[in-house]
């Protein structure tokens, strides 16, 4: 039998809703957790990937590189991988993450964009790193489109190409067939990566597995952004129902998510009204806390924000829409003739 493979992003996409102000010593607490509960892989860096900190997307409390080192240093099995958006991360910020002890680059392009990765997979493989492809906000295409552009990725050396439901849209059927189309299309592995604004987070995981994926993401407590990913402790307890527990502590995990993950993180993710709507209007996740913000500002529902961006199919990079958004819904609502009586 395979095995399944676990990567854990509590402290990467978790970084979304932690504002990316994680500690050293939270950092250091998760990771070892992380590490003596048997996960494989586990993800550090700033929410959007190395490079992400700055005025757009957020500025770090301690720097990614410093963070990565940490969780290294506490870790004696797990393997640390790193996000890249190309455009975001540069060569610089890969080479210096694969010195502090990165093994994992998993790199990140718009499900229809897999052909900028070309150089950045290249310099993965140079330095003698795993790559992993990501291909976000795949409910935007349909299966067939994603297996030519997971094949792009393929031909640059990926080892792995993921299906990432970055607005958390798909419904299990969609899951298992963007899966299987690159299962069929691939000789390397596939991966599945689940948000959980329509609650179907560990459902559509499901639905990946039995589509065939050989690598799946959690994060404990759901941490990450909108209403979070697949609970990582939750994963490997139904895993372990299944009877495919990879190695998995349950307890330890439950435990980590409990005391170390929960007293930190400055809201439950869930799919709340305005992430709920994230998910029904197939939006980015991390446009959440922006669109709140932008919809205190202005007076307005962050939903009718949100619908909006959904409507003019914004993706990640363009988070600068959001204010454009707000701006013209702002407009357009003082435009609105006062009703006579
Ligand atoms: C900014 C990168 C993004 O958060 C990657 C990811 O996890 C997703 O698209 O879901
Ligand atoms: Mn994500």
């Amino acid at each position: 039998m395979k095995t399944l493979r676990l990567t854990d992003t509590t402290l990467r996409d978790g970084s979304h809703a932690m504002r990316h102000q994680f500690t050293r010593q939270q950092v250091r607490s998760i990771a070892q957790a992380l590490d003596r509960a048997g996960v494989p892989v586990i993800e550090v860096t700033h929410g959007d990937g190395l490079g992400g900190a700055s005025l757009q997307y957020g500025f770090s409390h301690t720097p990614e590189l410093e963070l990565i080192a940490e969780a290294r240093s506490v870790c004696e099995r797990a393997r640390i991988a790193a996000l890249l958006l190309p455009g975001i991360g540069t060569r610089k910020e890969l080479k210096a993450a694969a010195e502090r002890g990165v093994q994992v680059i998993r790199i990140a392009t718009q499900c229809t964009e897999a052909d900028i990765s070309e150089q950045h997979f290249g310099l993965t493989k140079e330095l003698g790193l795993e790559a992993v492809g990501f291909l976000m906000m795949a409910h935007m295409r349909p299966p067939e489109v994603l297996a030519e552009q997971a094949r792009l990725m393929e031909s640059y050396g990926a080892d792995c190409v993921y299906i990432v439901d970055s607005a958390g849209a798909l419904l299990p059927d969609g899951a298992y067939a963007r899966v299987k189309a690159l299962k069929e299309a691939l000789t390397i592995q596939v991966g599945f990566h689940a948000h959980n604004n329509l609650g179907l987070a560990i459902g559509n995981t499901l639905a990946a597995l039995e589509a065939g994926v050989d690598q799946i993401d959690g994060s404990l407590r759901g941490l990450g952004a909108g209403a979070g990913n697949a609970a990582t402790e939750v994963i490997a307890a139904v895993l372990d129902k299944m009877g495919q527990n990879p190695g998995l502590n349950v307890f330890a995990l439950m435990d980590a998510a409990e005391y170390i993950v929960a007293p930190i993180a400055p809201y439950q993710p869930l799919p709340d009204r305005d992430a709920l709507t994230i998910g029904y209007a197939g939006v980015y996740s991390t446009f959440l806390l922006h669109a709140r913000r932008a919809g205190e500002l202005y007076h307005l529902d962050p939903r009718s924000i949100l619908v909006e961006l959904g409507r003019r199919q914004a993706v990640a990079g363009q988070e600068d829409w959001i204010l454009d958004v707000a701006l013209d819904l702002a407009r357009r609502s003082q435009d609105k003739p006062v009703p006579q009586t």
